[in-house]
């Protein structure tokens, strides 16, 4: 597994009144396989989990992926930390389903034919062959969240780092990511409101008011976070 550091980040961003701090001075080293983030809305779990790839940069502090600076080595962590966000269409960008997938192998396939193969092999893996050819539009809330699933995992990254992935999903495609998502071998960072799945990770952090209020055994914190909600 990775080793992500915080070294004393901050996060703060301007506002009208001057500076509004979102993350307060947080230091923290997350080693397990798979780590939750819960707490309310607006507590800065996004925020938290966006550092962790360089899409937030701590205003203080920083942040350290196996020793890597995110601020300064962006391009080095980005290969290692892969993120999927809430809403996929935020991230398939092309029309069809096996281009999408061939874009995200694009720097390990150089030839085009040979990207195609690979692309078709990675949507078979995730039950999405039949949908090769469709345009990602015409693709259900479950098919697209998985896509976009299998396009930043076809990159090979070490660590995937997932912003409520299964918050617009109705109740058995949430459970299908759920599963495929803890089952994964990767390490994993997972922002969610879903307190069960929470729950089966190895640690949990409850975010609140942009601090991390609780840390440790996911099962204590999620069971902590129900009785103080
Ligand atoms: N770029 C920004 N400019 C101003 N305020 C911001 C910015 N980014 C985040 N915030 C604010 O920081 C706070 C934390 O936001 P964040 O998205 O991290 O929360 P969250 O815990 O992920 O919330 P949710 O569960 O609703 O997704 C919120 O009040 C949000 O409005």
């Amino acid at each position: 597994m990775s080793t992500i550091s915080l070294e004393r980040a901050t996060v703060r961003v301007p506002s009208n009144d001057g500076d509004l701090t979102i993350l307060e001075e947080t230091s923290l080293e997350l080693t397990e396989q798979r780590i939750a983030l819960v707490g309310p809305n607006g507590s800065g779990k996004s925020t938290l989990a966006r550092l962790l790839n360089g899409l937030v940069t701590a205003t203080t502090g920083r942040v350290l992926v196996d020793g890597l600076d995110v601020a300064r080595q962006g391009r080095d962590v980005r290969r290692r930390v892969g993120f999927v966000f809430t809403d996929p269409a935020a991230q398939l960008v092309m029309p069809t389903v096996v281009e999408d997938v061939a874009l995200s192998l694009r720097r390990t396939h150089r030839d085009k034919e040979g990207r195609r193969r690979a692309a078709l092999q990675v949507l078979a893996s995730y039950g999405l062959g039949e949908l090769a050819d469709r345009s990602v539009h015409t693709l259900s809330g479950g098919q697209r969240q998985l896509l976009a699933l299998a396009g930043v995992l076809a990159t090979g990254p070490g660590v995937l780092v997932a912003d409520e992935p299964t918050t617009l999903l109705d109740l058995a495609n949430s459970r299908r990511i759920g599963e495929l998502l803890l089952g994964l071998p990767q390490q994993l960072v997972l922002v969610t409101h879903d307190l069960d799945l929470a729950a089966r990770c190895e640690r949990a952090l409850l975010v609140d008011g942009g601090r991390v209020v609780a840390d440790g055994e996911a099962a204590e914190v999620v069971a902590h976070y129900r009785t103080t909600a």
